[in-house]
């Protein structure tokens, strides 16, 4: 996989005709086209390059907290951070964070993060070592922006049967009757014990979607109401991605002292 610097803050990957870009702040995933030339991931245009702001678009690392589940900031610090480029490994672009039990969270750890490119798919693994002597629990998500022609138009297939929490709705628990979801209001939901592959449907274009070690999917998307109030979103901008989670959120990972926990999302 040739790999060319961007700049200071940004990794080109290049692989079969495809490409990907990846911010050091985050080790965001800010791009992704696949070999057909069609850009798949929404990146807002108002998001803020600013070093400490979280990107509103791509794929934002979440860790070691999702959500408001605990007292951290909302989706932990992981986004907020700057990452090591570590370089390429049996074909992925390596991202490393290394904690060492300071300001952020009293538990060391390294988080690493590899992004593996081919003609047609972006792999993006999530690792987490403890490396302290204590346990450690976390939640953590891969909080990928698909970009959609109209929300009105996607669906997403693959859910049907799965239990959801409605964190739109005060958390009521509901099961997945429709077999597909569709988008009329905010939506935001987390599937658990996802096992089948997803199908994001929008118009005439289909993308696969798959995910190991992460055992729910977060589906959410602001609609109009929300996104109004959401300060680096440009007016519309909520009819233009979903984001699809691979994601560890219902019940935290307990890594003991020297383990490791794997997490993994398959685009295309
Ligand atoms: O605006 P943020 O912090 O990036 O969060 C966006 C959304 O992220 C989703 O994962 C959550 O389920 C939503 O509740 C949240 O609003």
């Amino acid at each position: 996989m040739p790999i060319t610097a961007f700049d200071t803050q940004c990794i080109a990957l290049h692989a079969e005709g495809a490409s990907a870009l990846v911010a050091l702040h985050g080790a965001h995933v800010l791009s992704w086209i696949p070999a057909d030339g069609r850009e798949r991931l929404f990146l807002s245009k108002r998001t803020v390059f600013d070093g400490r702001a979280a990107i509103r678009g791509g794929i934002p690392v979440i860790f070691p907290q999702f959500g408001e589940r605990g007292a951290l900031r909302k989706h932990g610090f992981a986004r907020n951070c700057g990452w090591r480029f570590m370089g390429v490994e049996c074909g992925a672009a390596v991202f490393e964070l290394r904690g060492d039990g300071d300001v952020h969270w009293p538990y060391p750890f390294v988080a690493c993060l590899r992004i593996g490119l081919t003609a047609t798919r972006l792999a993006v693994t999530l690792e987490i070592e403890n490396t302290g002597d204590t346990a450690f629990a976390f939640t953590a998500a891969l909080h990928t922006y698909l970009g959609v022609g109209d929300i009105a138009q996607v669906r997403v297939e693959g859910l049907q049967g799965c239990d959801y929490e409605d964190s739109a709705n005060g958390g009521t628990l509901h099961r997945q009757s429709d077999y597909a979801v569709a988008f009329v209001d905010e939506t935001d939901r987390i599937y658990s014990d996802v096992v089948a592959p997803l199908t994001l449907v929008d118009g005439t274009q289909r993308l696969g979607i798959e995910q190991q070690g992460f055992t729910d999917v977060v589906v959410w998307n602001p609609g109009a109401r929300l996104a109004s109030g959401i300060a680096d979103l440009e007016a519309g901008d909520w009819q233009r991605f979903v984001c699809i989670e691979a994601a560890q959120a219902a019940q935290p990972v307990l890594l003991q002292a020297g383990e490791q926990w794997q997490g993994r999302q398959q685009l295309g």
